[in-house]
């Protein structure tokens, strides 16, 4: 069996332990906010891999105590051109991306260990996605949710730009990928082409911001974006990451008319954010009650992979991985050495 066969087993044998429907961790950059960090910067909640890495691993270990199945790491707005720009060198903007990776597996081992000496816990082994941020991100001007990235932003800038930081994500040994709010088409196909390029081995999701409901923020429609991934062996999972909740369920099934892919969504709380003034504004917020009962919808509606983003917190994801982990079989339960 080759390498790559191997890991993208990891990902459906960790759903299907999960009793069919895995849950992916929340808020990260929130949790950081509810423990006093302050990540109104450029580098937004990777400016604690600099500060606070230890406020990381804490952030972690609580949403696997919430019961999360995958980890998403501190990489979101982590950039090799973002840590430059602070006057670090390529050498320490690389290790802190490693850091990143490293944190998160650390975590995922501490608690695992626990956990494994109690029989009768209800947990998985988890997983680590390495996030993957957009250019908007990177740009933090709010473009992740426009997805207007100017006519100089051609496909190739865009491979250039995340080339070297997936090279040394994956080399840092996470057990997958996590491209997040995905705006647009050509970034889309960025992804793609580089994870083709690059013969990356460990399975990959890739998920897209939404602002209307319907389309790609570029206006792209899904099929447009989709029949690009769907070229792809390489990436595993499609779906939505830090939209609204009430976008979700027509979404998923949307895509699932579009793609054989497993459908991953861990959208945030409802809140908008306003990329000027760099802050959350209320909208049609969502408690994690309501969240809860939206999670049963997405399951019945075939979503794979479930969790939340932006303003979510570990309370959010604990609703949901008891809710969705309601029916899950004990001779199901995994028990990986
Ligand atoms: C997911 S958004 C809230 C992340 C922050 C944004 N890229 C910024 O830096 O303004
Ligand atoms: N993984 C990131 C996504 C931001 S949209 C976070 O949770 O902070
Ligand atoms: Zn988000």
């Amino acid at each position: 069996m080759g390498g790559e066969k191997t890991h993208a087993l990891l990902l459906e044998d960790l759903i299907e332990n999960a009793g069919g429907c895995a849950v992916v961790d929340g808020g990260f950059a929130t949790q950081l906010e509810k423990h006093g960090a302050s990540i109104n910067d450029p580098l937004w909640s990777a400016l604690c891999l600099i500060k606070d890495p230890d406020l990381i691993k804490r952030v972690h270990l609580e949403y696997l105590e919430a019961g999360a199945d995958i980890l998403v790491t501190s990489s979101y707005q982590a950039t090799l051109a973002g840590f430059q720009s602070r006057g670090l060198s390529i050498e320490e903007a690389e290790s802190l991306l490693e850091k990143s990776v490293k944190i998160a597996v650390e975590a995922r081992d501490k608690f695992w260990v626990a956990k494994k000496r109690n029989s009768g816990h209800n947990y998985n082994g988890a997983l680590v996605a390495a996030s993957i941020g957009s250019y908007g991100a990177y740009l933090a001007d709010g473009s992740e949710y426009s997805g207007n990235y100017g006519v100089k932003v051609t496909l190739e800038k865009l491979k250039d730009f995340h080339r070297r930081r997936l090279q040394v994500l994956v080399e840092a040994g996470p057990d997958l990928l996590a491209f997040e709010t995905i705006p647009n088409k050509l970034e889309a196909q960025a992804c793609v082409e580089l994870l083709e390029e690059e013969n990356i081995q460990i399975p990959s999701w890739i998920c897209f911001s939404c602002v209307d409901g319907e389309s790609a923020p570029s206006g792209e429609s899904f099929k447009e974006c989709l029949d690009v991934i769907n070229k792809s062996n390489k990436v595993s999972a499609v779906g939505i990451n830090c939209a609204p909740p009430h976008f979700i369920l027509s979404l998923i099934q949307r895509f699932k008319e579009l793609t054989d892919k497993a459908i991953v969504v861990y959208p945030n709380s409802g809140e908008i954010w306003d990329g000027t003034v760099k802050k959350w504004l209320p909208s049609k917020c969502f408690d994690d009650e309501k969240f809860v009962q939206f999670a049963l919808k997405w399951r019945d509606a075939g979503a794979k992979l479930i969790g939340g983003c932006c303003r979510t917190t570990p309370s959010t994801v604990q609703s949901i991985s008891k809710a969705l982990k309601a029916r899950k079989p004990v001779s199901n339960i995994r028990q990986i050495a």
